[in-house]
């Protein structure tokens, strides 16, 4: 079995030899330009349209979470990767826990008011707030899949009421769950802390725009742990800016790195991360690769593949 790799900034050879030791009979090989010999299997990170096109694979593997940028690649070069070639993706492989770690650090520390107390420090003043109630603070979370789940479960081991939006409702213990468009305005209205994780598709960039930020209520917050395209930025300075939106967390933005003259970068209530929510874990990743193409070999269905049609 031939497989190639191809990562901007992954260590290459740590890869190829750590999935060697998980898959023994594979040859694999860093994938350079030139390379036009056979290959069944390609894992993949913003591919050069070269390194597909024209391969009789048998599978693509992303080797991150989300595939919206090998998607929009496909779409303006649809050769690149026929249909019949499917396209699996990260589903999980570490990044839980990751997203778990995040949102409820950050949703405590915005329950725990310490963002006031931040403010009440650059002041020197001494002055206790009044308890936010865990009532008074459902979280509400846009995407119910692999990441969105974890992200439910911790908030409510931690006591708060947790709704989930998606495109299919859930039946999750303790959980309410809102679907489809229909039922976007009722999920928003009831919910104080908004945290994203949806895919990047055509129904959902710029999704977080001033109309959906009105629906939220007043003093909320939002955590963006998925895409920046999936906020309209002007319309969420907007929204801080009139105390609609108490603060804001970003991990992702609409342009990586964020150009220094972004206003989000110095305004007050706006904290950010450089896209590290939760990033790929070499041994986890190679784990599910590995085990994947092992069942893709004896005719079984892993899961993980991509429905490129519905674009997540
Ligand atoms: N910042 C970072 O470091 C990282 C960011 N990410 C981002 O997180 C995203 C989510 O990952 P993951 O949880 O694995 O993805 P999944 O595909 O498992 O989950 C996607 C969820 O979004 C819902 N959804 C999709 N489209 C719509 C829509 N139009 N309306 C309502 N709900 C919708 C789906 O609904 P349904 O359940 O009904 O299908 C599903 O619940 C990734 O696509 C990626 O962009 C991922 C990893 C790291
Ligand atoms: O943003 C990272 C990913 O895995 O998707």
């Amino acid at each position: 079995m031939e497989i190639i790799f191809y990562h901007p900034t992954f260590d290459t050879p740590y890869w190829i030899a750590e999935l060697s030791k998980k898959l023994p009979g594979a040859r694999i090989r860093g994938w350079e330009r030139g390379d036009n010999a056979p290959a069944d299997y390609a894992l993949v990170w913003h591919p050069p349209v070269e390194m597909l096109q024209g391969r009789a694979l048998k599978a693509v593997f992303a080797l991150g979470a989300g595939v919206d940028s090998i998607l929009s690649k496909l779409k303006a070069n649809p050769e690149m990767l026929p249909l019949s070639i499917p396209l699996f993706r990260l589903e999980d492989t570490g990044m839980g826990i990751q997203m778990q770690e995040y949102a409820v650090s950050q949703v405590l520390h915005w329950f725990r008011r310490f963002d006031d107390y931040q403010a009440l420090q650059r002041e020197s003043t001494w002055q206790p707030l009044a308890d936010y109630t865990h009532d008074e603070f459902t979280i509400g979370i846009m995407g119910a899949g692999v990441l969105g789940s974890k992200v439910a479960e911790s908030l409510l081991a931690w006591g708060f009421p947790v709704r989930v939006w998606s495109r299919s409702r859930k039946s999750w213990p303790q959980v309410t769950s809102f679907a489809g468009d229909a039922e976007l305005g009722e999920f928003l209205r009831g919910t104080r802390v908004l945290i994203n994780l949806l895919p990047n598709t055509a129904e959902t960039v710029g999704i977080i725009n001033a109309s959906l930020l009105e629906q939220l209520q007043d003093n909320s917050y939002v955590l963006n742990l998925a895409r920046g395209v999936h906020v309209v930025e002007n319309d969420l300075l907007a929204a801080l800016d009139s105390g609609k939106l108490k603060a804001a967390m970003l991990d992702v933005f609409s342009r990586e790195p964020l150009p220094k003259e972004s206003p989000l970068w110095l305004h007050p209530r706006v904290t950010m991360t450089p896209h590290v929510a939760a990033v790929t874990r070499p041994q986890e990743a190679i784990a599910y690769i590995a085990q994947t193409i092992t069942q893709l070999e004896r005719g079984e269905t892993p899961s993980g593949q991509v429905d490129r049609v519905r674009g997540y």
